[in-house]
């Protein structure tokens, strides 16, 4: 706009002005600062005119130099756009590429996670309200190449289920999400979604899930009660039901108070619920909720939780990942020397019976602890007494979360991938694969059992310097106390 201004002040450059003006007709924000500038300029004029008398130099706003021009440049442009953006959307320009996957058993597959593939594969899960038939995702990236992001995934989600999808950062969670919700395309393999497939019947998908994404999709300049207008009308709740629908999702997740507060202004925590109270209109019948107690407190945890099984207890589903999960602790003891290890492990047995080992090396042990058994305060008390009488060089004492209970599992699954290394040789092994899902309902378990263990008596001392572990076999499980 500068350019043009000079260059329309000297005679010269007056071809080069017109000329520039024209070519700047594609840049909306010229228009209209532009527009507003000429209008603002032709106003001036028109005063000095009215002053001297002479009303026929006056020239209306809308004549074409003016500001039609931009007018009309700028609704063209808002055609073109939308119509390249309907196209991007339904991938006009660039297909994406799929590629046949193999039904074939995955040799290194966890034994949970063989057992549903085989499930699915043998069509057991086709009334599940999500079955998830061999997905992958190959990304293609100039300077990575290719990521194979999700690998041949297959599970199934039944109603009124709990589905936790776990893994290391970068194991697929999130493109795993996006596939379900259309977001991203899929290299191979096929979702149903009662009984639609998210390749034929998109529309039909996304209008039976709600989607909670990672990281929070809200306009900083919007209120609650304004987000929630917006998606009543998106997700098509009928007008004399938006205001119920509003104040009960609001309610809800205990948003009224800040319901006509900028979205902005809102804490980590109540941004969090904001998304998952989006997610819930319309009630959908299958939910997926990418991380939603980040920045939660305990308190608001406790009440996602709740939530969570408020809605699984109506017979809709739930899909989420998340890194808080457990209802206990983690004690992690250091001391000052590898010979205090067995009198800290006989404390424990003492003192603690129902803690569970969950590691121990040459100066450090580690233990699980149900918070329901004993308060905070008892452990930090008890802890204190014995501080210098075990030689203890510093703990700690912190939530159990989903990824201690992830952590523990892929050490063990990495133990015996190193087994079966020295049986074959190393095939490479993508992310997804470590994906521990399979969290249940199942029969009266009440709690969640990262790894079930025999606990030691004690531990001998030529364990010194060994990584110890839980013998069991792995197996994650809970059923919906463990929620709240
Ligand atoms: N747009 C993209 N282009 C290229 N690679 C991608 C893209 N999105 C994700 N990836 C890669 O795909 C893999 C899976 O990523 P994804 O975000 O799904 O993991 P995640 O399990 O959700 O991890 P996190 O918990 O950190 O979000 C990663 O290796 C990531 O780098």
């Amino acid at each position: 706009m500068s350019c043009t201004f000079l260059a329309m002040s000297l005679q010269d450059l007056k071809a080069v002005n017109s000329y520039l003006k024209s070519c700047f007709l594609i840049f909306p924000n010229y228009n209209l600062g532009h527009g507003l500038m000429e209008m603002a300029y032709n106003e001036y004029i028109n005063e000095y005119y009215a002053k001297i008398g002479q009303f026929g130099k006056m020239k209306s706003p809308f004549e074409w130099d003016i500001v039609t021009r931009g007018l009309v440049a700028m609704t063209i442009e808002g055609f073109v756009g939308f119509f390249i953006t309907i196209m991007c959307q339904y991938n006009f320009f660039r297909k994406p590429q799929r590629l046949p996957v193999s039904n074939k058993p995955i040799e290194d597959d966890d034994i949970d996670v063989g057992n549903e593939r085989r499930r699915v594969l043998r069509g057991d899960a086709d009334t599940d309200v999500l079955k998830i038939q061999n997905l992958t995702k190959v990304y293609k990236s100039r300077r990575m190449g290719r990521i194979l992001a999700v690998d041949r995934l297959c599970t199934g989600v039944r109603p009124g289920e709990c589905f936790g999808l776990l893994g290391v950062n970068g194991a697929g969670k999130t493109t795993t999400f996006k596939m379900l919700t259309g977001d991203e395309s899929t290299t191979g393999g096929e979702a149903f979604v009662n009984g639609n497939s998210i390749l034929k019947d998109l529309l039909k998908v996304q209008q039976s899930i709600g989607y909670c994404p990672q990281f929070d999709a809200l306009f900083d300049e919007l209120t609650a009660r304004e987000h929630m207008e917006l998606y009543t009308r998106l997700r098509g709740v009928p007008w004399k039901d938006e205001e119920r629908v509003i104040n009960w999702a609001l309610d809800k997740l205990e948003l009224t108070k800040y319901a006509d507060k900028p979205a902005g202004t809102y804490s980590g925590g109540n941004k969090r619920k904001l998304s998952t109270a989006i997610a819930l209109i319309g009630y959908p019948s299958l939910i997926f909720l990418d991380e939603p107690t980040t920045g939660m407190d305990p308190k608001a945890r406790r009440f996602l939780w709740n939530l969570i099984l408020d809605i699984i207890k109506t017979g809709r589903s739930v899909v989420l990942t998340s890194h808080r999960f457990g209802d206990g602790y983690m004690i992690t003891v250091r001391t000052k020397a590898s010979l205090y290890v067995k009198e800290v492990v006989r404390f424990f047995n003492r003192n603690f019976p129902e803690a569970v080992l969950k590691e121990r090396h040459h100066t450090k042990v580690q233990y699980q602890l149900k918070s329901e058994n004993i308060s905070l305060a008892q452990v930090f008390s008890k802890m204190e007494q014995v501080v210098d009488v075990l030689g203890i060089e510093d703990y700690s004492v912190s939530q159990t979360t989903l990824d201690n209970v992830f952590v523990n599992f892929a050490k063990k699954q990495s133990d015996n991938l190193e087994q079966q290394e020295t049986v074959s040789t190393g095939s490479v092994q993508s992310p997804i694969k470590r994906i521990l899902s399979l969290l249940r309902p199942r029969g009266t378990t009440t709690e969640l059992q990262a790894l079930t263990v025999e606990e030691p008596e004690e531990l001998e001392s030529d364990d010194e310097g060994l990584i110890s572990f839980e013998e069991e076999r792995a197996q994650l499980s809970f059923n919906t106390d463990t929620l709240c």
